[in-house]
C-alpha cells in the first residue's frame, strides 16, 4: 500500500518546483514595468530567490536520503508544496494588484486632464484652487493666480484652420509647463485661456514670474509640419496675463478668478502683450509690462 508513496513524495516537490518557475512570470511583469532604482532591484531580487528554492527544491528531490516508505516522510514535500503555492498566489496577486492601481492611477490621471493641451483641466483646477486657497488662509501664507489668454487666437484659427489652432494651443500649453516652478500649478481654464496657481507666492513674485512667461512665449517660434498645416509655417503668438493675489477682502478661489480676470480684461484693454496685476492687490495695475520695475513691487 505504502508502494505509492515514493512518487507521491518526489512528485509533491518536483509539483513544487514547476509552480514556483511559473510564479517567476508575473513577478518579471511587474520587474519590467518598473523604472530602474531599489524597488525594481527588490523585485529583481525576489526573482533571484525564487530561483534559488527552485534548484533546492531539484536537489532536494533528487538527493534526498529519505526514501518516502511512510506516510510521516511526506511531511517535508507537503511543505515544500504548500510554500510553492504559497508563493504562486502571493506573486500572482501582486501582479494583479499592481494592475488594478496602475489603471486606476491612470484612469484617475485621464478625468483630470485636458485631452487636448495634456494639462490639468478645468475640474481639477477648480477643485485644487479651493484646496491651495483654504490651506494658503489656514496657514497665513500667500496665494497667486495667473489667468492668462492667447491674444488674437481667433485669427490662427481663421487663417490656418482648427487643427493648426489646435497644435498651437497644445505647444503653448507645454511651453507653460516647462516655464513654470514645480510648485505651481497649470490648468486649462477653457477656450485658450490657463490659469497658473502659485502656492506661497506674493503678488509681487508673481508679476515678475509672468513677465517672464510672457516674454518666454512672444520669443517662442512656433514651426508647424506639413502633415499639421498644408505648408510648414512658422507662428508667433503673444499672451496677456492677469495676476491677482489673496487680499483680507478676497478669501476665496471665486473672488481670485474674478479679480485674475478683471485685471485680465485690463491687459487685453491695454493692448495686449502685458501682464497686470488686480487693483484689490493695491499695485497700480495700469502701469503694465516692464513699466513696474522690481523695486516697485517689494
Ligand atoms: N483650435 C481651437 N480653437 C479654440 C479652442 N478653444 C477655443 N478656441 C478658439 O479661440 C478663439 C477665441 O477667440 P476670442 O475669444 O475672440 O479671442 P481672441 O481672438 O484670442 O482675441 P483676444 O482674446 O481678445 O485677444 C475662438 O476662435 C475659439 O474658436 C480649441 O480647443 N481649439
Amino acid at each position: 500500500m505504502y508502494d505509492i508513496l515514493p512518487v507521491l513524495g518526489s512528485g509533491l516537490v518536483i509539483s513544487g518546483a514547476l509552480l514556483l518557475a511559473t510564479a517567476i512570470a508575473p513577478v518579471w511583469k511587474i520587474f519590467r514595468q518598473l523604472p530602474a532604482g531599489g524597488l525594481r532591484y527588490s523585485w529583481g531580487f525576489l526573482i533571484l530567490l525564487i530561483l534559488i528554492f527552485i534548484a533546492g527544491y531539484v536537489v532536494y528531490a533528487k538527493f534526498s536520503s529519505v526514501q518516502f516508505s511512510q506516510p510521516l516522510d511526506l511531511v517535508v514535500p507537503v511543505i515544500f508544496f504548500g510554500g510553492a503555492i504559497f508563493v504562486f498566489v502571493v506573486c500572482s496577486l501582486s501582479l494583479r494588484t499592481t494592475r488594478d492601481i496602475m489603471q486606476n492611477y491612470a484612469l484617475k490621471q485621464e478625468n483630470i486632464t485636458d485631452s487636448l493641451m495634456e494639462i490639468f483641466n478645468r475640474r481639477y483646477l477648480d477643485r485644487r484652487l479651493k484646496d491651495e486657497t483654504e490651506r494658503a488662509i489656514n496657514y497665513s501664507h500667500p496665494l497667486s493666480i495667473f489667468l492668462i489668454d492667447i491674444d488674437h487666437f481667433k485669427r490662427i484659427n481663421d487663417t490656418y484652420g482648427h487643427q493648426v489652432g489646435d497644435q498651437v494651443l497644445k505647444n503653448i500649453a507645454q511651453l507653460l509647463k516647462r516655464s513654470i516652478r514645480e510648485s505651481d500649478v497649470l490648468a486649462r481654464y477653457g477656450g485658450e485661456e490657463f490659469v497658473v496657481i502659485l502656492p506661497r507666492t506674493q503678488v509681487s513674485t508673481s508679476y515678475q514670474l509672468a513677465e517672464r512667461l510672457r516674454h518666454i512665449v512672444a520669443d517662442f517660434e512656433l514651426t508647424l509640419p506639413e502633415d499639421v498645416s498644408r505648408d510648414p509655417v512658422t507662428i508667433n503668438v503673444a499672451v496677456s496675463v492677469g495676476v491677482a493675489g489673496l487680499t483680507p477682502d478676497c478669501k476665496d478661489s471665486q473672488c481670485l478668478i474674478e479679480n485674475a480676470d478683471q485685471a485680465l480684461y485690463r491687459a487685453k484693454r491695454n493692448g495686449r502683450n502685458q501682464v497686470v496685476i488686480s487693483k484689490s492687490n493695491n499695485i497700480d495695475t495700469e502701469k503694465s509690462g516692464n513699466q513696474i520695475g522690481a523695486a516697485e513691487l517689494q
